[in-house]
Formats: structure tokens, sequence, C-alpha cells
């Protein structure tokens, strides 16, 4: 370890921490050794450098107030020989990923958001209908439900049932993805850039990255001319990517450029906004006292004669101390998305030298014992007793409610998007249902395992059983008739469904009726 990097644990030759580097889970190791090393730890990858942020001042201090030198990613050769470096959240600081980050800002603003929020509620009443015919399938409901919404948001298209091509279409090519992108799976040649070198016929990563590159821009492309065509016969819905289509030229975005950026938010929008809908419902599964109290709270505020509304929840300091809960018990993305230096900075002594990837240990920092009290533990009262959460008489202005979602110029752009599904699935499904643990053949409780999480850079529960039922008939009753009204509001973007999932609509309505 050079001189002058934050501590870390010992290197060894050549390899630096390589062979202690952990491989999944990172975040419990990181947070361990920020206990040991302290809130701004460093680790050596070979000749690389990584500085993890365990502590919220320097978090603010580098990735906020100086993003303009923290806001690169780090290299991932393959990404890019996939994607041609048009992932925007994972895409260097290139002129052509600021072009991509402003077309977001331009049209994901929190007014735009509002335009799109019949859809999503409707999208939001059908969640609640799905759980209550098949309330065994509330994880994958819900990933239909996080899928939908962005894509008829994007796209103008939606995902009436999980079971569809358009959605399995979609995450296979994800998973290959990601799948090449892990650990292993390919030579490590950002590491050993010479690699990038080696003939493509003895190179298999090379093959696959083009196959993988094809079936990509099949995909996007197929969902860019879909919208098109949409507008062309006249049936636009004035979902986002219209928008990008009609604004093209003035935002700077080529046809390739168009396609991969509303794949990207495709992408990171679905799992995100489903990973904490699953996270909630664990946590209202294992903490029943929480439950309660937010059904107390939904119960005296809204009724029974009717759905919540958005309007709701400023009446509702429990369920909203709930929301902010769930983001620190369970982060969607618990080691942020790494961030890389564009120069060297210099932070209380220590030197962030140009290059270094930046990890913000979002998880360490939302269980730290300094900070908040019995951190292991959904207490959602915590937030009623400070705005952030913290203990009483600790700062925690920086840790308000878009710490979950990044920092400075890589900020989520799907924030305004996200802060919505939140707030209204949290409410419905609080008035609507009871969540409580599966039971055995005994008819004993089973408890659910609150630490079973998929690993990855984003995580969520690993697909877990309860027993889910309407609070009332009348409830049950309400949700029937609220979907069969959602329809006039789906119509528009129902336009071009396959006939599997027409047929599936069309069942679930004269089933409700
Ligand atoms: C619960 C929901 C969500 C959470 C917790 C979340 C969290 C995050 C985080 C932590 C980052 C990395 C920020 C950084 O590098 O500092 C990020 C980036 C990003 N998010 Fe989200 N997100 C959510 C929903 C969404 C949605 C709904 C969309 C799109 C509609 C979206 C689109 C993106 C994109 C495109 C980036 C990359 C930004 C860039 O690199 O410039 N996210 N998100």
């Amino acid at each position: 370890r050079e001189a002058g990097l934050p501590p870390g644990p010992p290197t060894v030759p050549v390899l630096g921490n390589v062979h202690i580097f952990p491989t999944e889970f990172a975040y419990f190791k990181f947070t361990e050794w920020a206990r040991k090393y302290g809130g701004i730890f460093s680790l050596k990858v070979g000749p690389s450098t990584v500085v993890v942020l365990t502590d919220v001042a320097a978090v603010k201090e580098l990735l906020d107030k100086r993003s303009a030198t923290t806001g690169d990613r780090p290299p991932i050769h393959l990404a890019d020989c996939m994607t041609g470096g048009l992932q925007m959240a994972l895409a260097r600081s290139t002129p052509t990923y600021k072009i991509l980050r402003k077309t977001s800002g331009a049209i994901l603003t929190a007014q735009a958001t509002a335009q799109h929020l019949p859809i999503q509620q409707a999208e939001a009443t059908q969640l609640l209908y799905d759980i209550l015919r098949t309330p065994q399938s509330f994880y994958t409901d819900i990933s239909r439900y996080s899928f939908s919404v962005i894509r008829s948001v994007l796209y103008g298209k939606r995902a009436p049932r999980y079971d569809t091509p358009e959605i399995s279409g979609f995450f296979n090519v994800l998973h290959e993805f990601n799948a090449i992108l892990s650990p292993g799976a390919a030579p490590p040649v950002d590491a050993i850039p010479i690699l990038k070198f080696v003939p493509e016929r003895w190179a298999k990563w090379k093959r696959e990255c083009k196959r993988i590159r094809n079936l990509q821009r099949t995909l996007y492309f197929g969902m860019m001319e879909e919208t098109r065509d949409r507008m062309r016969r006249g049936e636009g819905n004035g979902c986002y990517m219209e928008e990008v289509v009609g604004r093209a030229k003035e935002l700077g975005m080529d046809d390739e450029m168009a396609s991969y950026f509303g794949s990207a938010l495709q992408e990171t929008g679905s799992e995100t906004t489903s990973s904490y809908l699953q996270s909630l419902i664990l946590a209202l599964v294992a903490y029943p006292e929480a439950q309660k109290k937010a059904h107390e709270e939904i119960d005296r505020v809204v009724g029974e004669d009717r759905l919540p509304t958005l309007d709701d929840l400023g009446h509702m300091p429990y369920i909203r101390a709930m929301i902010s809960e769930t983001h620190r018990f369970r982060p969607v993305a618990p080691l942020g998305v790494p961030h890389s230096t564009l120069a060297s900075e210099e932070y209380q002594g220590y030197l962030i030298p140009k290059g270094a990837t930046i990890f913000v240990n979002v998880w360490g920092i939302f269980h730290d014992p300094a900070l908040f009290d019995d951190p292991e533990n959904f207490v959602p009262e915590r937030y009623m007793l400070t705005e952030n959460g913290t203990k009483p008489g600790i700062d925690g202005s920086d840790l308000k409610a878009t710490f979950p979602f990044g920092f400075g110029r890589r900020i989520c752009p799907g924030m305004h998007l996200a802060f919505n599904s939140i707030n209204i699935n949290a409410m419905n499904l609080l008035w609507a249902f009871d969540f409580k643990p599966d039971i055995d053949a005994d008819g004993k409780p089973i408890t659910v395992d609150t630490a079973a999480y998929v690993k990855g850079i984003t995580t969520a529960p690993l697909p877990f059983k309860c027993r889910i039922t309407p609070r009332s008939t009348a409830k049950a009753k309400i949700i029937e008739r609220e979907f069969l009204d959602a329809a006039d509001t789906f119509a528009k973007f129902e336009i071009g469904l396959n006939e599997g999932d027409k047929e599936y609509a069309a069942k679930s309505r004269a089933y409700a009726g």
C-alpha cells in the first residue's frame, strides 16, 4: 500500500489484497473492516486502489461536494464491449454518458413523474388484485408490478402477467449480461489490460460478448421501434421514450443511444423497486408489532371504504417511518454502485488516487451502532424519534431520504418514480392485507429468515413464503372494483400486447367482474 493511502488490511506482494477481497456479500466484510480500520479504509487489488467509505461526513464531502472528480465509474471493459459504453449506470464519465445523464434529468423530473401517476396507481391496484387472487405468488406479482410500471412509463406498453415472454425475454438478456460480468466468469481484463488483445478465436469471452451484444441490440431496438410505430399510427400515450424520440435532436441522442438509454432505465428500475417491496413484506412478517401499529394508523386515516392516496401519507407518520426503516434495514444497494475518481483527491490527510474505485458502505453506515440504536432490528419508531432515525444527540442530517439512492452526479435519476411506487404500494399493501408467517404441518409458524438475500450489486430477499389474507371482505370488494375501474387507464398501454397477454388481461377482468 502506497504512502498516504487510507489504512487497510495488510497486503501481500503483487496481489495486494486480492486474495482476501470478498467476492460476494462484500458489505459484511467491509463493515467488519470498517470497525477495525476506520470509516475510510483502502484495499489494494493488484496495482489499483479501492477506497471504502463507512463515514457519512466523508461520503458527503467526497461524493457529493467533490462529485466533479468522484463521479466516474470504474472501467468494466466487458460491459463496454457489449453495450458500446451506453449502459448508463455502468458508463464511464464520457461525453456520451453526459448526454444520457442529461436526458434522464430532462425527462425523469419530479413534475414529469407526476404525470405518470395514473398508470403507476393502476398497476398498484393490479398488484393488490393479483395478491388477493393468488397470495402464494406475491413475490413474482411484485416483480411483474415493477417491470410493468417501468415498461409502461418508458415505452408505453404494460406486462399484465408475470409469465409473459416480454418479461422473461428481457430478463434472460439481462441475466446473460450480468453472468459474464460476475467474478471469475471471464479473464480479469481490467486488471490485466494486455488480455484485451488476445485474438477472438482464443478468447471465448470476446465471442460471448458479441453474442450478448447482438441479443441486446435486437431486443432494445425492437422495444424502441414498437414505441415509434405506435407514434406513427397516432396511438402515442405520452410515455417517456416518445419524448426522447421527439426531442432526440435537441438532446443529442441517436437511435443507438436512445435504445440503450431506455433499456438501462428498464434494467435499473425494475429489480430495485421490486426488491424494496419484497423486503418490506419480509419485515412485516418478521415484525408483527410494527405491522400492527401501521395497520392501526392506516385504519384511522383511510378507513374501510377507499384505497389510500398519496395525499394520505402526510397524515401517517408511522408508515412514513416504516418506509425509511425498510431502506435502512435492508438497503437495495448495500454498497451503492461503485464510483471512481477522475483526479487525485486529498481528504483528512489521506490520498485518494486518480482512478481509485470508491464504495460507499451504505450497509455499514445504516447498521452502525454508533449511529443507530439496535441497528440489526426493524424499528420504524427510530424515524419518529429523530428525522433520520439516528440516536438522539447524533447529527444525522446527511442521512437524508435520498441516501439509499446514491450520490453526487450519479444519484439515481429514477428516484422520483421509485418514491411514488414505494409510497403507493406500501400504503396499499398495509391497508389491504395481513402478513403472517407460513405454517408447518403441525400448524406452527415458520420463522422467516430476514438475512437470506440474493448476492449482487443490488440485492433482494430470496423468495420466501408467508400467509397473506385480506383484512376484510369489504376491502377485498374494493380491490376488485378498483381493478375493474383501472381498465380505462390500462387500455392505452395495452396496444400491441401479444395474444397470451391479451387473453390473460381479459380473463382477470372477467374474473373480477
Ligand atoms: C427502490 C428503488 C431504487 C433504488 C434504491 C435505487 C438506487 C440507486 C443507486 C444506489 C444508484 C447508484 C447511484 C450512485 O452511483 O451513487 C442508482 C443509479 C441509477 N438508477 Fe436507481 N434506484 C431505484 C430505482 C430506480 C428506478 C425506478 C430507475 C429508472 C426508472 C432507476 C434508474 C437508475 C439509473 C439509470 C442509475 C444510474 C445513474 C448514473 O450512473 O448516472 N433507479 N440507483
